[in-house]
């Protein structure tokens, strides 16, 4: 079973198409980086993958429940991190996952058992008592990352994650989420406009006006070029049809 399928979509505000036949799927377990220059439709994607808006034009399927048909059972099967921060700042660590728990129906032992797991797979065991205010921008990071593993879903999406955070906090990050897929099966769909953030192995879709220009393993498609070079240019390729 494919953990995510994004098959003929398109999306317009208004008169501007923001995506225009959009086709990627990821198979269980890999780290699919969507990499696009600011406007490329990222977050639009990112707004049609977890429902905030909805398209009639194409289809998702997560871990093979169509997101239209049957969104109970496909949003079930996501965790996400939004690009921006939704953590409460007065509470502990602790807090902020015993109510995210609380709202997925977990309480009790189960709970803190879940919370547990998922701070000390990010590192985060010892912050447990820390109020997030006090927390820097890395570790609140980590701390929402922990907080979408709860519910034990199949699929994480994050959108730009480490936007705003100092390189040393951006690397941890990156490596904690590539580790999710590599020894926990979690099947990642990472967005980012900074090419370092993608590793050799990783599926590399290129998303850029609303198209995606490629799709393949990164070390491929980059061939002995850097990355970098290889993204500037796809992303000044000229577009087809672009909106
Ligand atoms: N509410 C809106 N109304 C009209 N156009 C919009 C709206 N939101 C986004 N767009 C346009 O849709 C296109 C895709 O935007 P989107 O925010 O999805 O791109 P992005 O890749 O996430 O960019 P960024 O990295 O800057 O967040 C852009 O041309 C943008 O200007």
């Amino acid at each position: 079973m494919t953990g995510l399928v994004v098959d003929g979509l398109s999306f317009s505000y208004g008169r501007k198409q923001a995506l225009r036949d959009v086709s990627f799927r990821v198979e269980p377990g890999r780290f699919c980086a969507l990499l696009g220059p600011n406007g490329a439709g990222k977050s639009t994607l990112f707004a049609l993958l977890t429902r905030l808006f909805t398209t009639r034009t194409g289809r998702i399927q997560i871990m093979g429940h169509d997101l239209a048909r049957t969104p109970r059972k496909a949003l079930a099967q996501i965790g996400v991190v939004f690009q921006q921060p939704t953590l409460d700042l007065d509470l502990t660590v602790q807090a902020n996952l015993t109510y995210f728990a609380a709202l997925q129906g977990l309480c009790g032992r189960d709970a803190r058992r879940r919370i547990a797991a998922a701070l000390d797979r990010l590192d985060m065991g010892e912050r447990a008592r820390e109020r997030v205010r006090d927390l820097n921008g890395g570790h609140r990071r980590r701390t929402e990352i922990a907080r979408c593993l709860l519910h034990d879903p199949a699929v994480l999406l994050l959108d730009e994650p480490t936007v705003g955070l100092d390189a040393a906090s951006r690397a941890a990050i990156t490596r904690h989420v590539h580790d999710l897929s590599e020894n926990n099966g979690k099947t990642i769909l990472w967005t980012t406009h900074l090419s370092d953030e993608v590793r050799d192995s990783d599926q590399l879709v290129i998303l850029n006006h609303g198209q995606v220009r490629t799709d393949g393993t990164c070390a491929t498609l980059r061939g002995a070029q850097p990355l970098a070079d290889y993204f500037q240019r796809q992303s000044k390729a000229p577009t087809c049809a672009a909106a």
